[in-house]
């Protein structure tokens, strides 16, 4: 691995700026700006350089926690302390600004549904040419675990990519991704530069070990993969200190910088890659994974085995072999009622199956093929 120390920050247009729990309420005790302060300036001084920045904030559910038995784990409890937190917390960073901010609050039900997905890059967009410092959080409230991101990690990830941001810095309590969990470990070592995602440095990542935090080291690698993919300059770094957003501006690295691709997937490709999940499976014969990814890139219902879950028309599937192996994500063309229909009907009368061609299944600009 690398030690690159420089960043060529001059062509970044546009960054995301993701900010965890522990520096907008360290004690769970409302919110405090004393290390917002540091972050607001260097929002400030981006936006007069000319970049445009997306804040993705956490701490809604810790700057509420006061307000409320917090001890409780209550599923109830932690969505009343992220309403009353939220709202404190938007106050918080807006005192901080002297132009106007706008809330964001999604969930991840929003980010797979394509229409919506696109409904939010615009508003995006829109606010950042007005400059507006879009403030983006999931809403906690209306939150399921089927409906949820569950960490601001990977939401910040998908929040660059649907921006199409050149950078993503994700701020936290510690300097960056070390080779162990450095609060666990007296020997661990800080990784200034990775150049590629793969299971050994899943390994490094551990969770958690704040009262604050969702998700530790781990949940900052994923984010990181899905931003690489999209070309998206990936930082880790520490929020409690002014000498990283110091470092960012004099183009230093100050953390763990992940390599972005130097090929990113495609933008639709991307999403169904990284933001989409699968509502439901079909499950095609063991053989099909060459026709489909070498001849013409589609699925009808004659090659369908089973058809499993509950989807819609535009909804994300994953196409499996009958082992299970894992050959793509798609968007379907076809509700999973009809499709059942459409695959009973091409076994019990194949001859009459007239039906089974009706369409494709799945088309080949919204397929993503998956590594075996
Ligand atoms: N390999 C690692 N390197 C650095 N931190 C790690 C590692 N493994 C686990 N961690 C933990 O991840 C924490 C940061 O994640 P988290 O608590 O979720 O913070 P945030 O609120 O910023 O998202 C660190 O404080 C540390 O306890
Ligand atoms: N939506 C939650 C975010 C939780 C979360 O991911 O926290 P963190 O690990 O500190 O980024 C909140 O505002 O409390």
């Amino acid at each position: 691995m690398n030690q690159n120390k420089t960043v060529d920050t001059h062509n970044w247009k546009r960054i995301v700026i993701k900010v965890g729990s522990a520096l907008i309420a360290p004690n769970k005790n409302g919110c405090s700006s004393h290390y917002l302060l540091g972050i607001a300036q260097f929002i400030v001084r981006c936006r007069s350089k000319g970049v445009e920045v997306v804040l993705v904030s956490s701490g809604s559910v810790a700057a509420g926690a006061h307000l409320f038995d917090s001890s409780s784990d209550n599923i109830a409890v932690k969505k009343a302390m992220a309403a009353a937190g939220q709202t404190e917390m938007m106050a918080t960073w807006d005192r901080l600004f002297d132009f106007p901010s706008a809330q964001i609050l999604l969930t991840h039900a929003d980010l797979r549904n394509r229409d919506r997905y696109i409904s939010i890059r615009n508003t995006i967009f829109e606010l950042l040419k007005c400059g507006v410092l879009p403030i983006v959080n999931e809403n906690d409230t209306v939150t399921t675990d089927k409906l949820k991101v569950g960490d601001n990690d990977n939401l910040s990830a998908m929040v660059a990519a649907a921006a199409n941001a050149d950078a993503l810095i994700i701020c936290s309590d510690i300097d960056g991704l070390y080779d162990k969990n450095p609060h666990e470990h007296d020997d661990a070592r800080l990784l200034s530069w990775v150049s590629h995602i793969d299971d050994e440095i899943y390994a490094m990542a551990g969770g958690t070990n704040s009262d604050v935090g969702t998700g530790g080291m781990k949940t900052k690698i994923q984010a990181a993969e899905k931003a690489v993919s999209h070309g998206i300059n990936t930082f880790i770094v520490n929020g409690f200190t002014e000498l990283t957003f110091n470092m960012l501006l004099d183009g230093k690295n100050p953390g763990t910088h992940f390599q972005p691709y130097a090929q990113p997937l495609g933008e639709e490709l991307h999403w169904i890659t990284h933001t989409s999940n699968a509502q439901g499976e079909v499950v095609v014969e063991d053989d099909f994974d060459a026709a489909l990814q070498h001849e013409s890139g589609q699925l009808t219902s004659r090659e369908v085995v089973a058809v499993e879950g509950d989807f819609s028309i535009g909804d994300t599937i994953l196409v499996r072999k009958k082992d299970g192996t894992p050959l793509a994500k798609a968007q379907t063309n076809y509700g999973s009622c009809l499709l059942n229909y459409l695959a009973d009907q091409d076994k019990s009368a194949p001859a009459q199956a007239n039906l089974q061609n009706t369409g494709a299944i799945i088309s080949e600009k919204t397929i993503a093929i998956l590594e075996e």
